[in-house]
């Protein structure tokens, strides 16, 4: 602990030495006028808070582009690793900054990144570092997919980019998988969006701003269209993008070329001591967990994809993504719009449909159809899931409690397969040391708070559509007394 808070000491000092400055008042640039690195168990852990009372859209935090981590920015300064490199240009600009990353790392203490460099983390739960347990916890098809795509992606990158590793003869334990991995989660949850590198930069000290979601808080300025920061993940790589587009001012941050400096605003105003939280994009619990390795409860841009029926599809021009169930339980207009249509008979289809892309029911007996249809999905969708809602609510709060692995546990009220579950995790991580498994479990417990949150806005859709189809009853009983 101690020689973490050292290490921090001298990333801010190394930091406020190179430009990086959270004051506009101060000649020289310097550090904690405006933020100070504080420990938020419960959004992210280390973060920035703010040092003083800080008003929506004011600067507090400036990265000069010379203290920005870049592909460039480290073969500027060693030949070696600017003439290798050049022989392998077809590497994507994220495998580049991945072997730079390691490259850097093999310097050790003579690395001019030193400070920076020994307070990232020793490692991440993103996707991609799911084992195979932890990818089944996921327990829904299209999560475990995503899971297997990721540690694929990264095998095949990390492949690829043996041979410049070679070249640059990066030491055995920098060329490994498990580096490759620390190196890709370190980019994929850490860069920033620059213009001129589509891996993005790490950023001192701007990369401890902690996650809230877009929308999350009510902004003065999110009704003014474009003025709140739209950070877009342009790319698998989930590098953040600023729509700088607007030049009204922005909350949040970007690279801003007139003064060729890395700025960011108080996306909101906060008292002394709250935290102080960057939008890096829009994102999904299942995206989230991809790209940062961390979820949020109640994630309002959060959402179930249901399978439809092909001609579902076919008959409406929504397009695939636009048709999910909100975050609050809710069917999206487009998904609603579709059902609608999909429910009348075909040959009056085309009569109805001004109405129904205009938002409209079209009958109370086709609206109670489609809401019954909907409910009677997500049920089953829940009830092919090997655990209940239940069952991984009281799973997810059972994990925390697994401190010895040997102790015996309260289980009663637990299901019996997620006692199993509890004992696949076990021998899953019995020959594992015990850092291993802390991680195996902070990565099941991600996964059972994934399905969790999933599960939670299906029964919140079957409640809503419940409820719904019971008023439309009585309403319809009522117009026909
Ligand atoms: C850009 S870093 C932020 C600083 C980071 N906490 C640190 O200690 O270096 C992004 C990472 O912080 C964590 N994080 C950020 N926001 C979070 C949140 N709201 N809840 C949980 N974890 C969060 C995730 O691990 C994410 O990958």
């Amino acid at each position: 602990m101690e020689q973490g808070e050292g290490n921090l000491q001298r990333l801010l000092k190394w930091a406020s030495e190179i430009g990086i400055s959270d004051s506009t008042s101060c000649q020289a640039s310097c550090l904690g006028h405006s933020l100070a690195v504080s420990f938020f168990p419960d959004s992210g852990g280390r973060g920035l808070g703010a040092a003083r009372d800080l008003t929506e859209g004011e600067l507090i935090l400036k990265v000069p582009k010379s203290a920005l981590m870049t592909s460039t920015s480290l073969s500027m300064k060693d030949d070696k690793l600017s003439r290798a490199l050049n022989a392998h240009h077809s590497l994507s600009p994220t495998q580049i900054l991945a072997v730079c990353l390691l490259y850097e790392m093999g310097k050790g203490k003579s690395s001019w990144w030193h400070p920076y460099l020994v307070n990232l983390p020793h490692s991440y739960d993103i996707l991609a570092t799911f084992g195979e347990f932890e990818k089944q916890a996921l327990q829904v098809d299209d999560a475990i997919w995503a899971a297997e795509k990721a540690t694929l992606k990264a095998e095949d990158d990390w492949k690829e980019a043996n041979a410049l590793m070679e070249q640059l003869k990066l030491k055995p334990q920098l060329r490994t998988f498990q580096a490759w991995l620390w190196a890709s989660a370190t980019i994929s949850s850490r860069t920033l969006h620059i213009p001129w590198d589509a891996a993005g930069c790490l950023c001192p000290v701007g990369d401890l701003f902690n996650y809230s979601a877009p929308g999350e808080e009510p902004s003065a300025c999110e009704s003014m269209e474009h003025a709140t920061l739209d950070l877009v993940n342009d790319d698998s790589s989930g590098t953040l993008d600023v729509d700088v587009s607007d030049s009204r001012r922005l909350t949040d941050g970007g690279f801003e070329k007139d003064i060729d400096t890395y700025c960011f605003y108080a996306k909101k105003s906060y008292k002394k001591g709250e935290q102080a939280l960057l939008s890096y994009g829009t994102y999904t619990n299942l995206e989230l967990l991809e790209h940062y390795g961390f979820l949020l409860n109640g994630n309002p841009n959060d959402k179930v994809f249901i399978p439809l029926e092909p001609e579902i599809y076919s008959s409406c021009s929504w397009p695939k993504e636009s048709l999910y169930i909100h975050q609050t339980g809710k069917p999206s207009f487009a998904l609603l719009s579709a059902l609608r249509l999909w429910a009348t008979p075909r040959n009056q289809r085309r009569s109805v449909g001004h109405l129904v892309y205009s938002g409209l029911q079209l009958s109370i007996q086709n609206e109670m159809y489609v809401m019954t249809w909907i409910s009677k999905k997500c049920n089953a969708i829940l009830k092919s899931l090997p655990t209940s809602f239940e069952d991984d609510r009281l799973l997810s709060s059972a994990i925390d409690k697994i401190q010895n692995l040997e102790s015996p546990l309260e289980l009663n009220q637990l299901s019996s397969t997620c006692r199993d579950e509890i004992c696949a995790f076990k021998s899953n991580v019995v020959q594992k040391g015990e850092r291993s498994s802390m991680q195996s479990r902070e990565r099941w417990r991600l996964a059972v708070e994934w399905r969790l949150s999933y599960k939670k806005i299906l029964v919140d859709c079957i409640s809503y559509c419940d409820e719904t189809v019971s008023y439309l009853f009585h309403e319809n009983n009522s117009v026909q007394k």
